[in-house]
């Protein structure tokens, strides 16, 4: 049975990437797929702002939608202060089952909780089954016609406080026009555009960052 590309993508960082470093997994996953194989990570370019809008959240409690091979959940988990964890959400079994070694193999298996199924059911999990009181930080790249039903099912389920931070990715490419309407619209999210690129690509994307004002 002929492999998968995300079974590839692992394959490369197992082979190439310095067991317990989470950089060093990020920079080969970003090589193999510059060079090799175009894949959705967020890559480095939109990973530069995921960085300093993480850093600048510095969250407790971090929520990822979308794991896919966990490329983001080791750039993020990366930069989590001690204690600080984050919870990472992946439909796709084959993608969990990757995104699990991934982890693992960058050596934040400690900081991040991979949880496989839909959104939909885990949100409305998150504060009796996962012991979460709210979010600090929520990075939305799962499905995009998801992005906006999951923001109202957050806060329906109030896992989001005042200063509360969504960090969108797609909203250009391949697109998440309704989720840009609705919280540039709602008098509860202040907030901020920024013009990126598809990963690996020079196709024009951009980041929506959406801080909750309560
Ligand atoms: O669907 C996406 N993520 C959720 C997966 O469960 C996704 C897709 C693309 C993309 C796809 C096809 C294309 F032609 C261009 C872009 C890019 C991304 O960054 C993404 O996050
Ligand atoms: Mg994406």
């Amino acid at each position: 049975m002929n492999q998968s590309k995300e079974q590839r993508i692992l394959n490369f960082v197992l082979q190439n990437a310095v067991r317990g470093d989470p950089h060093s997994v990020v920079d080969t996953i970003d090589k193999y797929c510059s060079q090799k194989e175009w894949a959705m990570n967020v890559g480095d370019e939109k990973g530069k702002i995921l960085d300093k809008t993480v850093q600048e959240a510095n969250p407790s409690v971090a929520l990822e939608l979308g794991t896919y091979c966990g490329y983001s959940a080791v750039r993020i988990s990366r930069l989590l202060k001690a204690g600080a964890r984050l919870l990472t959400v992946e439909f796709n079994p084959e993608f969990a089952a990757i995104a699990k070694q991934m982890i693992e193999f960058a050596g934040v298996q400690d900081k991040v909780k991979l949880l496989e199924g839909p959104s939909e059911e885990i949100i409305p999990q998150l504060k009796k089954k996962y012991e979460v009181d709210t979010l600090d930080f929520v990075f939305l790249d799962h499905w995009k016609e998801r992005y906006t039903p999951d923001t109202i099912l957050l806060q329906e389920c109030n896992l989001l406080r005042k200063g509360s931070v969504l960090l969108a990715d797609n909203i250009i490419f391949p697109g998440a026009p309704d989720f840009v309407n609705y919280v540039r619209k709602s008098p509860h999210f202040q907030c901020t555009n920024y013009p990126s690129h598809l990963e690996y690509m020079q196709v024009e994307d951009a980041m929506e960052k959406a801080v909750f004002l309560g």
